[in-house]
């Protein structure tokens, strides 16, 4: 449903995702029979009755929301977390939405095997590290090294538990690979070769790691990483212990689907996988309904110097046995209760992060 006044009016935006898409402003009003229209618009606009509750403007008609129960107007940038797109569907205000608390997930170990679909939960962290430490450490430049875990078991759970909570507020199940689901793009779509160029392959030894890291998650040894519910920022993660530079954080996932499906998508997490040559080929993954830690990640602000300063990852897309992947790796060495924070913007500079902290 639209608000049936019609000075402020909703912005239909194409899918937002860090590096393919274009932003397209139009906006909506609703006609004396009740249907939607779009309205060309002019970015300056300003309309003298209605304003943003928290900043007090009129101006930017194009990004400011009426709220459909008490019609109060918001700029989207000005919410917190911030809106980066204005939603199709019908939006209520703050105050208005039904307070979604963030309840903890149950600190039972019993409990998180179950949501994590872990069969054996390691406990003894520590030694099947230093085992497995011999394969891929080295101090050869550019080689990823895999995860540390915390080494506290109970530290582990409770990561585990922020992360289930974080997962569960959005209503999103847990998943650590690529899903590819009926009526999507199916698995054969994702070749590499597809892209003009190709994208670079990860190297043996990388491969090697990232089996390691995913052998860890399958056993219940995550990756040192806390989701913190930010007012500002919403969810976001943090580091829960050192975190060595060329660190293999997380591997983006979710649902696998064609850019030309998702182009009216509201999400804010899709990211791109395939860039093929042929548009109607490209690939993103969308995380909405299927993903793990890293759709928490926040991105950097790239209109600012101190934005620009934070980023302490970097989203890598590389080929796997001909295969498109994105894995989330540090590119410097980041200390425990740093937040991370990516370059949303690793392609195009598609994504809108001026409002961003
Ligand atoms: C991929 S999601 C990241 C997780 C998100 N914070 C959440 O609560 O689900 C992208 C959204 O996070 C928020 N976000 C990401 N980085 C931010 C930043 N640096 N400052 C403020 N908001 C940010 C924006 O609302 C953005 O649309």
């Amino acid at each position: 449903m639209v608000s049936t006044r019609t000075v402020v009016l909703r912005k239909m935006t194409q899918a937002q995702n860090p590096h393919s898409f274009e932003f397209k402003s139009s906006k909506r009003s609703e006609s004396s029979n009740g249907e939607e229209l779009e309205v060309e618009e002019k970015e300056d606009d300003y309309y003298d009755d209605t304003y943003c509750e928290n900043c007090g403007l009129g101006h930017k008609p194009a990004e400011l929301l009426l709220c459909d129960k008490c019609d109060r107007g918001f700029h989207i940038f000005c919410l917190r977390p911030i809106l980066v797109t204005v939603p199709k569907g019908s939006w209520f205000c703050p105050s208005c939405a039904d307070s979604k608390k963030v309840t903890k997930f149950p600190l039972v170990q019993t409990r998180i095997e179950d949501f994590f679909g872990i069969q054996k939960f390691a406990q003894d962290c520590g030694k099947k590290r230093r085992r497995s430490g011999r394969v891929v450490v080295s101090k050869k430049k550019r080689k990823l090294l895999p995860f540390s875990p915390s080494e506290d078991p109970e530290r582990r759970l409770e990561q585990m538990a922020s992360l289930a909570t974080a997962l569960r507020a959005v209503g999103a199940k847990y998943s650590n690979e690529l899903t590819y689901v009926d009526g999507m793009a199916p698995r054969s779509a994702n070749v590499t070769a597809l892209e003009e160029g190709g994208i670079q392959p990860l190297a043996r030894d990388n491969i090697e790691t990232l089996k390691l890291c995913y052998s860890m998650i399958k056993r219940g040894v995550f990756p040192p990483l806390m989701v913190v519910a930010d007012p500002e920022e919403g969810f976001t993660v943090e580091a829960d212990r050192f975190i060595k530079d060329l660190t293999i954080i997380t591997e983006y996932v979710g649902d696998v689907d064609y850019l030309k499906n998702r182009e009216n998508d509201d999400g804010d997490s899709m990211m791109t996988l395939l860039h093929a040559a042929d548009p109607s080929k490209i690939l993103v993954i969308c995380p909405d309904k299927r993903s793990n830690i890293a759709r928490f990640i926040n991105g950097i602000n790239n209109h600012t110097m101190d934005g620009k300063k934070k980023q302490n990852v970097k989203a890598i897309r590389c080929s796997v046995n001909g295969e498109a992947r994105v894995l989330l790796v540090a590119i410097r060495d980041i200390k425990k209760g740093e937040r991370l924070y990516y370059n949303y913007n690793g392609y195009l500079n598609d994504y809108p992060t001026e409002h961003f902290i």
